[in-house]
């Protein structure tokens, strides 16, 4: 399973754009990439209600809770104009699509607008499943969005990788007991070091061999112990 947001896709670029338009009438500064980037890992909503404090804008609870709504629309209407693949995941996904590897996108964003986002990069095929926020289900780090990513998929939980760049994506890999890779290129809001659970990797290439380290894993045994014959999500 992958992340989205700063692991597979740099996303920032389009969310400061739409947050920038919908700010537009308060007159505050444009969102540089880092300021944005700062405010990611949970959710849209959560990044607009951190742009607001960020802003020093303090609105009434009705009008930040409509400029809310119109931010979300706005990025959902052109969520990968200016956002860009990583490098060298295109070749990692199709990689594991020649090996037969079961492929899922576990998500804090709004389910729709992150198939918009594969579909316009040419990544939607690369997956089995995409799963991301919406309706009742609870945002990584609760497990369950792990968890139905691996089921949508086809898979199974002790054959089952996560990898991300945040603490939620760190915290959801320990409650759903799952191994987990952490880029150090993506959102993180603390030094990527201080997440101390599974393995950093710093570039495409050592990326690239940790996973394929894992779906090598033949005899890979997870912590249910009933691996055999159930096919790897990544
Ligand atoms: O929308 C976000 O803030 C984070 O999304 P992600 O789970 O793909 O990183």
């Amino acid at each position: 399973m992958f992340d989205l947001d700063g692991t597979l896709v740099h996303t920032v670029p389009d969310i400061a754009a739409a947050l920038d338009e919908v700010l537009a009438l308060y007159s505050v500064g444009p969102t540089s990439e880092d300021e944005a980037a700062s405010m990611m890992g949970d959710g849209l909503s959560e990044f607009f209600w951190r742009a607001l404090t960020s802003k020093r804008l303090n609105l009434p609870a009705d009008e930040a809770d409509a400029a809310r709504r119109r931010f979300i629309a706005c990025y959902a209407k052109a969520p990968a104009r200016r956002s860009r693949v990583y490098p060298g995941i295109y070749a990692l996904l199709q990689e594991l699509r020649q090996r037969n590897v079961r492929t899922a996108v576990c998500t804090n964003k709004i389910e729709e607008i992150a198939r918009t986002i594969l579909q316009d990069m040419r990544l939607v095929n690369c997956f089995d499943a995409v799963v991301g926020a919406g309706g009742d289900r609870p945002m990584k780090p609760d497990p369950r969005p792990v968890q139905e990513a691996v089921t949508r998929a086809g898979g199974h939980m002790a054959r089952a990788l996560l990898v991300g760049d945040t603490s939620a994506d760190h915290g959801a890999a320990i409650a759903a007991r799952v191994p987990l890779v952490l880029v150090d290129y993506g959102y993180s809001h603390l030094p990527i070091s201080a997440l101390t659970y599974g393995i950093i990797v710093d570039n495409p290439k050592s990326l690239h061999d940790a996973v394929m380290r894992f779906v090598g894993m033949e005899d890979y045994r997870g912590p249910d112990a009933e691996a055999e014959h159930h096919p790897s999500v990544v």
